[in-house]
């Protein structure tokens, strides 16, 4: 069923999932008005984040069908409106998670919008009229200022798209963590996806040493050439990860299905912090024994606030940081989903939605 709040005047063309198959058809629906405080974007690029197979395939109970999924997206700015003094059109902007939020908390006061217990997302949130959101595989956003970023000059569009949520949620519990004022300390990796791949990155311009921990032997010479990772263990090998026993400070785990923390724990030093940013539908499993007899810590940590979005893009511009993209036509989107449910991804699938990209044209 398309939108019927009364100021959605404008038709969009987008793509969506109807049911829990996941399939995603061409769609079209209605957005807002341009409101006095939001800009209107025309969307270039919109990655493909895990989290969007997680909703479109309703693994965590909460989709709200049909569901426009996309909450990675960069684009061209074509409307502002009369209150917006950041941005004028033609800027190029990114969009992330967030929709909105209460603007008024303690932690939207701090730009932690992502923490505002009212917080609401690009899709399948619920916009202060009411409204269901739809996200980012679609022509057009209009999106409340507050929520939107710049994309430095020297960033691609492509390439920086996902950094928007991939680049985010890594970056935030990295700073956080002081992970990023800590060289030569050793942090390990689980899960080598989109969100992995970026920890990578971070990593590896703050001078860290990065193990990746990962079921599939087959990323191990891709990492090392690719992506500079100094060290690669293989979950499945317990001799490897018993060798490997109290060696890392910090563990980022992205792994987006159950799996258990024991043996992961097990990697970190005493008083080593783990930091959950992978969500999968079922619990982890947590044993306390690798807890407590390292003093270990287990912490979670989600996307970030609007404040560190653009000091992460900047960032990124300043130490040429961009994602490993594949890029993908719109009619590709259900083959790009069933490939990152097999973990057949390196390291984003990202869909050029405005058919720049001149192969896909
Ligand atoms: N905390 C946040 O704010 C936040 C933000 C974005 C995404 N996420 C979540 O993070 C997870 C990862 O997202 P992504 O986009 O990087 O996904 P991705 O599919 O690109 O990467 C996930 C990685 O986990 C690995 N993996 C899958 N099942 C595994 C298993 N059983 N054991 C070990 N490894 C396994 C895959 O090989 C893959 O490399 C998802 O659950 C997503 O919803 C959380
Ligand atoms: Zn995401
Ligand atoms: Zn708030």
């Amino acid at each position: 069923m398309a939108q019927t709040t009364p100021n959605h005047t404008q038709t969009v063309f987008g793509w969506a999932a109807h049911d829990s198959s996941g399939k995603i058809t061409p769609f079209t629906f209605k957005r807002r008005e341009n409101g006095v405080d939001d800009v209107t974007i025309e969307i270039l690029y919109c990655g493909m984040c895990h989290t969007d197979l997680h909703h479109v395939r309703n693994d965590w109970g909460i989709t709200m069908y049909p569901v426009v999924p996309g909450h990675e997206i960069t684009g061209v700015i074509t409307k502002v409106g009369s209150n917006v003094t950041r941005f004028k059109m033609g800027d190029r902007v990114g969009v992330g998670c967030i929709a909105a939020s209460c603007l008024d908390c303690e932690f939207c006061k701090e730009s932690q919008e992502n923490y505002c217990d009212k917080v609401q997302f690009v899709y399948n949130g619920i916009f202060w009229d009411g409204s269901i959101t739809y996200g980012g595989y679609s022509k057009m956003l209009v999106a409340h200022q507050r929520f939107v970023v710049h994309v430095p000059e020297k960033l691609p569009m492509d390439g920086a798209a996902p950094l928007l949520c991939a680049g985010i949620t890594v970056f935030c519990p990295m700073k956080d963590n002081k992970m990023l004022e800590s060289p030569g300390k050793k942090l390990g990796v689980v899960g080598l996806g989109g969100l992995g791949h970026v920890a990578i990155k971070f990593a590896k311009a703050f001078g860290l040493h990065v193990t990746v921990i990962s079921t599939s032997p087959s990323k191990e010479k891709e990492a090392k050439d690719r992506l500079g990772v100094d060290d690669f263990l293989l979950s499945t090998n317990s001799e490897h990860m018993q060798a490997a026993r109290r060696s890392l400070d910090f563990i980022i785990d992205t792994v987006s299905a159950k799996h258990s923390l024991g043996p992961i724990l097990e990697l970190l030093k005493v008083n080593g912090t783990l930091v959950m940013v992978g969500a999968p539908d079922k619990p982890v499993e947590l044993p306390s024994f690798p807890l407590i007899f390292g003093k270990r810590v287990v912490k979670g940590s989600m996307i970030g606030g609007m404040k560190e979005t653009q000091e992460m893009l900047e960032l990124c511009a300043k130490h040429n940081i961009t994602c490993d993209v594949e890029i993908v036509t719109p009619d590709k989107i259900n083959e790009a989903m069933d490939r990152l449910a097999r973990n057949d991804v390196r390291y984003r699938f990202v869909i050029d939605v405005a058919g720049r990209t001149p192969e896909s044209r």
